[in-house]
C-alpha cells in the first residue's frame, strides 16, 4: 500500500481526535460552570430546616470536591476516553487495511476487556461514591475546630482534635485505598487482553513473512502495540467519567432538587395574593407589630417552639422580649422574618399580613442586629452598604451616630478602610456598631436586636442603646435580651417561658413586686420574671432600678394604639 495511504490516514485520526475532544471540553466546562452557579443560588435560598438537617461539612465537599470533579476531573476524562478512542479506531482501520485476518481475535478480546470493564464499574461507582461522602465529616471537624479553636485552646484540648483529624483522615482515605485496588484490579486484566493481540499480530505478520514489505509490518506492529494501550486508556476514561459523573449527579441535586424558601410568584400561585396594602412603597410607615395566635415549630415532627403567641409592639415602641436559655424568643425573631413559616397564627406589620408579603419585601422592611456581628472582608463601604444603594454622606451620617467616624475617618482610605475576614481588625464591640450602622443607614421602621449586646460590655450595650433611642430614627424596637439590664429603660416587657408568652408590663411594673421589703404584708410572687430576678448579682440590680427609675421618668411620652393600624 501506498505511504501516502498511511501519512493521511495518520492525519485524519489526529484531527479527528483533537476537534472532537476540544469541542467535548469546552460543552462540558461551560455547563459544569452553569451548574455550579444554578446550586450555589439554590443553597442561599434554601430553607433555614436545610441548613439544620444537612451538616456544614457536606454542603462544603459540594462545593470543593464536586465541583473540582465536575470542572476539572471531568473535562480531563472526558478528553482522555474520546482521544483514546479515537485513536484506538485509526489504529484498528490501519491494521484491518493491511492485516484483515486480525479482526478474528481483536473482536472476541474487545469483548472480554469491556465484560471486564463493566464489572469493575459496577463497583468502583460505589467505592467512589463512598469515598466523595467519607470526606464531609472531615470538613466539618476541620471548619468546627477552626470556629471553635479559642475554646479548644482553653481546654488545652489540641490533642484531641488533632487524633479525631487524623481518624477523619483516615476514614475519608480508606475508600480511596480500595478504589486504587479495584482500579489495579481490571487494568492488569486488560493490559493483558491488549497485548494478547500484539501477539496475534505478530503472529500472522512471521508465519506469512513473504506476504508483506518491511515498511507494512514496522507499521501494523507499532499500531497493534499503540491500540492496546489506547484502547486500555480510553477503557481508563470511560470508567473515571462515570465515577465523576457522582460529582455532577450531587450537584444537579443541588441545583434542581433542593427545597426553596416561597418564592413571590409561588406565593401568588399558592392563593395568598400579595397584599394590595403593600402597593404602597413607604410601607411600613408606622411600624406596629401584631401577632395573634402565632404556633411555629422548626420542622415537621418536632414540638412546637412556639405555641398561641400573642403580642402587640405600637408605632415607636422599644419593647424587649426576655426569658430562660431555650424560652422562644429567638422563634419569635425568625417567625417575624419567616424563616420559619408559622404553624398558625397571623403576624401583621402595620395591619399587613406578612404571610402574604414576597419574603424579600418583608426582610427588607425590618432592620436587624444579630448576636453575631457579621462582617465580610472587603471596605468599610460595602459593608454598611453592601448593594450600594447609599451616598457617602449617608454612610458617614450612620458612622458618626454609632461613634465610629474617627476611627474611620483617620484611615487613609476613609470608606475604603479595608475590613479583614470577619472583622477581625475591629473589636467585637465596634463590628457589633458597623453592624448598627449598616441597620440604621437603611432608617428602618421596625428594629429588631437579637440579643445584638450579649458578648459586648456593659458600655458598648449602653451606648448602642443610647443610639437606637434617639429621637432621630423614630422606629419601632425590639429586643431580644439576656440580660434584664439591657431592656429597663424599655417601654414595655414581654416575658417568654416555653414557648407561650407568661408576663407583660412595663419594666417598673414587673420590678415593683420584685423588690418588696421582706416584711411586706403581700407575697412576692413567684413569676417567670422574678425567678430572673433573684439570681441577678446586686450591683447588676441596683444600675438596673436606676435605669428602670429614669426611664419611667422620661417615658411619657403617648404610643399609638396597635389596634387603629389593623
Ligand atoms: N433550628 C432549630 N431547629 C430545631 N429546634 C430549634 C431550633 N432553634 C431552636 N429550637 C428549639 O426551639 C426552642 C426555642 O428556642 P429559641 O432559640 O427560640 O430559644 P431562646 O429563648 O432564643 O434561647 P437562647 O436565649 O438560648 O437563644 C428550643 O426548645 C430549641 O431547642
Amino acid at each position: 500500500m501506498d505511504v501516502g495511504i498511511y501519512a493521511l490516514l495518520g492525519g485524519l485520526q489526529f484531527l479527528w481526535f483533537w476537534l472532537f475532544s476540544l469541542l467535548l471540553v469546552a460543552s462540558v466546562y461551560l455547563s459544569s460552570t452553569r451548574l455550579h452557579a444554578l446550586a450555589f443560588e439554590r443553597v442561599l435560598r434554601s430553607p433555614m430546616a436545610f441548613f439544620d438537617t444537612v451538616p456544614l461539612g457536606r454542603i462544603l465537599n459540594r462545593f470543593t470536591r464536586d465541583i473540582d470533579s465536575a470542572d476539572l476531573a471531568l473535562c480531563d476524562f472526558f478528553r482522555q476516553f474520546y482521544q483514546n478512542v479515537g485513536r484506538s479506531i485509526g489504529a484498528f482501520v490501519t491494521i484491518a487495511l493491511i492485516v484483515p485476518i486480525v479482526l478474528a481475535p481483536l473482536i472476541p478480546l474487545t469483548v472480554v476487556s469491556w465484560g471486564l470493564v463493566y464489572i469493575y464499574l459496577r463497583t468502583s461507582v460505589e467505592v467512589q461514591r463512598i469515598a466523595a461522602i467519607s470526606r464531609s465529616p472531615l470538613y466539618a471537624h476541620y471548619a468546627e475546630t477552626l470556629q471553635g479553636l479559642s475554646t479548644i485552646r482553653a481546654h488545652n484540648a489540641q490533642h484531641r482534635f488533632v487524633a479525631k483529624a487524623d481518624q477523619a483522615l483516615d476514614d475519608a482515605n480508606t475508600p480511596y485505598w480500595y478504589s486504587l485496588a479495584v482500579q489495579n484490579w481490571v487494568w492488569l486484566r486488560v493490559d493483558f487482553i491488549s497485548h494478547l493481540l500484539t501477539l496475534a499480530v505478530c503472529i500472522v505478520v512471521i508465519a506469512q513473512p513473504s506476504r508483506w514489505d518491511a515498511a507494512a509490518v514496522g507499521l501494523i506492529l507499532v499500531q497493534a502495540t499503540q491500540m492496546g494501550s489506547y484502547a486500555t486508556y480510553a477503557g481508563r476514561g470511560w470508567s473515571e467519567l462515570q465515577n465523576n459523573m457522582n460529582a455532577v449527579e450531587r450537584l444537579d441535586h443541588y441545583a434542581t432538587a433542593l427545597p426553596q424558601e416561597p418564592s413571590r410568584t409561588q406565593q401568588e400561585a399558592g392563593g395568598k395574593a400579595v397584599s394590595v396594602r403593600t402597593a404602597t412603597r413607604a410601607w411600613p410607615e408606622r411600624g406596629t407589630i401584631i401577632i395573634r395566635g402565632l404556633s411555629m415549630r422548626y420542622r415537621p415532627g418536632l414540638p412546637l417552639a412556639l405555641s398561641d403567641v400573642n403580642m402587640e409592639v405600637y408605632s415607636g415602641e422599644r419593647v424587649g422580649i426576655i426569658g430562660r436559655s431555650g424560652a422562644g424568643k429567638s422563634s419569635i425573631v425568625a417567625a417575624l422574618f419567616r424563616l420559619v413559616e408559622p404553624s398558625g397564627g397571623t403576624v401583621f406589620i402595620d395591619g399587613v399580613d406578612t404571610q402574604t408579603l414576597p419574603l424579600a419585601r418583608l426582610r427588607r422592611a425590618i432592620g436587624i442586629l444579630p448576636q453575631d456581628p457579621v462582617l465580610f472582608s472587603g471596605s468599610v463601604r460595602a459593608n454598611i452598604d453592601p448593594v450600594g444603594e447609599f451616598d457617602d454622606a449617608e454612610i458617614w451620617h450612620a458612622l458618626r451616630r454609632v461613634r465610629l467616624y474617627d476611627r474611620v475617618a483617620q484611615h487613609a482610605a476613609g470608606l475604603d478602610m479595608p475590613v479583614g475576614e470577619s472583622g477581625d481588625n475591629f473589636s467585637s464591640g465596634q463590628r457589633q456598631l458597623l453592624c448598627l450602622a449598616r441597620a440604621l443607614v437603611r432608617r428602618p421602621r421596625i428594629l429588631v436586636l437579637d440579643e445584638a449586646t450579649a458578648s459586648v460590655d456593659y458600655e458598648t450595650d449602653a451606648a448602642i442603646q443610647r443610639i437606637i433611642s434617639s429621637s432621630e430614627w423614630d422606629m419601632t424596637v425590639v429586643s431580644i435580651a439576656h440580660r434584664l439590664q439591657t431592656v429597663m429603660s424599655y417601654d414595655r416587657i414581654y416575658v417568654v417561658d416555653n414557648g407561650h408568652v407568661v408576663e407583660t408590663g412595663t419594666p417598673s411594673s414587673l420590678l415593683e413586686q420584685c423588690t418588696l421589703p421582706a416584711d411586706a404584708a403581700i407575697a412576692r410572687p413567684d413569676t417567670a420574671f422574678y425567678r430572673m430576678f433573684r439570681e441577678m448579682d446586686r450591683r447588676a440590680v441596683a444600675r438596673m432600678l436606676a435605669q428602670a427609675q429614669e426611664a419611667a421618668s422620661n417615658n411619657s411620652r403617648p404610643v399609638a394604639s396597635a389596634h387603629q393600624n389593623l
